[in-house]
């Protein structure tokens, strides 16, 4: 028996069999997601015993899709993924330069994933280059279908490149002018508008709202970027005054939110986003929620998630709240000179699934994954990367590692 996930007026409606999508991914993909489903199977029938299980359902992309198919992302996978509205992948492999654009950022395009939420937080034991990774918990909800990440991009030498500069030229002298090398000058576009920050800020705000978080802080480069993150920081603020009846503080431009759930104060704030990076290693405690675009979120997402321990624990989702469309997705990438090796720390895709599960609605088994990292971490049983770092520990394989935490869940 298999069900479909719908969404409704009330939200995400799930069966006790629901047909998830998942895509292995590349490089270090089929180790982690062997691990991955293993611990799911795991936490679901401890939670729920026979009554509910997941059907999983494998769609195709990146390496695996182009040998099946001769397409890196046939249009099949994009219509699991709407059509059965909750999805899971591994990592997929992007070439520098040339070659395919990233079908990571594919996927969340073209299913208008437009939040791309990565909370990061501490686990208790493990090493961490900060001297206090307990005091990072912060939720980064980045932008995830504008800016940079577009594509908008002309190669120097060509005729695009030619025809761009010349319109440049002919309509804008001044800023043609600012150009300093025009004649092999690559040219990339960063669209960045009102509706696509404003849907990612009230997702932000709601979460804070729901989660009951007390500030939410705007990160840009609005003092370079004037009309694209200025503009960003911008709309930020006209949201959350706007749609949520923030009021500023003592003139502007923080702004101060009553939460209507529990009554207590939330600040909307901003910082610029190369502050933001040498902060969160000097005051990671004043920053919760933090709502971001797209290439500063990358960014940010990877040096969060070394001051907790590594990108080998850093879970994300990409979600479109009005649809319920929705795609989990680890931090890092391939890692592809671990292929293979059933080496590395699945310990990113196990928690992105732990959020999908949590997104389901099935929080007993969520907890149990919760409940058997913890252990596993604090038994000091861990992968490679952990265990470099880690006094004491043993190292085991992707595999047992996945093990340890459906033994101590
Ligand atoms: N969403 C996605 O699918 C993403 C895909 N990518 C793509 O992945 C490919 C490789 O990118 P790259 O820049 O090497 O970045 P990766 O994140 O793949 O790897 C960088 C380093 O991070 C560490 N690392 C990564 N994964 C793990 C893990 N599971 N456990 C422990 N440590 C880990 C390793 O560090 P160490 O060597 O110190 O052990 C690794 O060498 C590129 O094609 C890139 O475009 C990149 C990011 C996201
Ligand atoms: O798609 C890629 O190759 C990179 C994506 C990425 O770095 C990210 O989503 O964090
Ligand atoms: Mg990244």
């Amino acid at each position: 028996m298999a069900d479909q996930i719908t969404m409704t007026s009330a939200g995400l409606k799930v069966g006790n069999n629901p047909v998830i999508p998942y895509i292995e991914g590349d490089g270090t993909g089929p180790d982690i997601w062997r691990a991955t489903v293993a611990v799911v199977d795991g936490a679901v029938q401890k939670a729920y015993g026979t009554e509910r299980k997941i059907v999983w359902k494998e769609v195709l992309a990146g390496e695996k899709a182009f040998k099946a198919t001769g397409e890196w992302l046939p249009q099949a996978t994009i219509d699991a993924f709407k059509q059965d509205l909750v999805g899971i992948k591994g990592p997929l492999t992007t070439p520098i330069g040339g070659g395919i654009r990233s079908l990571n950022v594919a996927i969340r395009q073209e299913c208008d994933l437009y939040v791309c939420l990565r909370p990061v937080r501490y686990f208790t034991g493990v090493p961490s280059p900060v001297k206090h990774p307990e005091l990072v918990d912060m939720v980064i909800f980045r932008e995830n279908t504008e800016d940079i990440y577009a594509g908008i991009e002309f190669a120097a030498g060509t005729d695009e490149a030619a025809a761009l500069a010349a319109f440049i030229r002919e309509h804008f002298p001044k800023m043609y002018g600012k150009i300093r090398f025009p004649e092999d000058c690559g040219l990339g576009i960063k669209p960045v508008s009102k509706a696509g920050t404003q849907r990612l800020v009230a997702a932000a705000i709601d979460y804070a709202i729901r989660e009951d978080r007390d500030s939410v802080t705007l990160v840009h480069k609005g003092n370079i970027m004037k009309f694209t993150e200025g503009a960003f920081r911008d709309w930020g603020y006209a949201c959350a005054h706007e749609q949520y009846g923030a009021q500023p503080i003592d003139g502007g431009p923080w702004h101060l939110l009553k939460n209507p759930r529990t009554g207590k104060e939330i600040v909307i704030k901003d910082v610029l986003a190369d502050a933001f990076l040498q902060q969160i290693l000097t005051r990671p405690a004043e920053y919760s929620v933090i709502a971001t675009l797209n290439l500063n979120g990358d960014y940010i997402s990877d040096a969060l998630a070394a001051c907790v321990g590594g990108i080998g624990i850093a879970p994300g989702g990409n979600i479109n709240y009005q649809t319920g469309t929705a795609v989990f997705e680890a931090t890092h990438g391939t890692a592809p000179k671990y292929a293979n090796k059933d080496m590395v720390n699945p310990g990113s895709l196990i928690l992105s699934a732990e959020m999908m599960l949590r997104y389901l609605g099935w929080t007993e088994a969520a907890d149990a994954i919760i409940r058997g990292l913890d252990r596993s971490i604090a038994n000091k049983t861990v992968t490679y990367d952990f265990e470099r770092l880690m006094p004491g520990a043993t190292k085991v394989t992707c595999s047992e590692f996945g093990r340890q935490i459906i033994k101590n869940m």
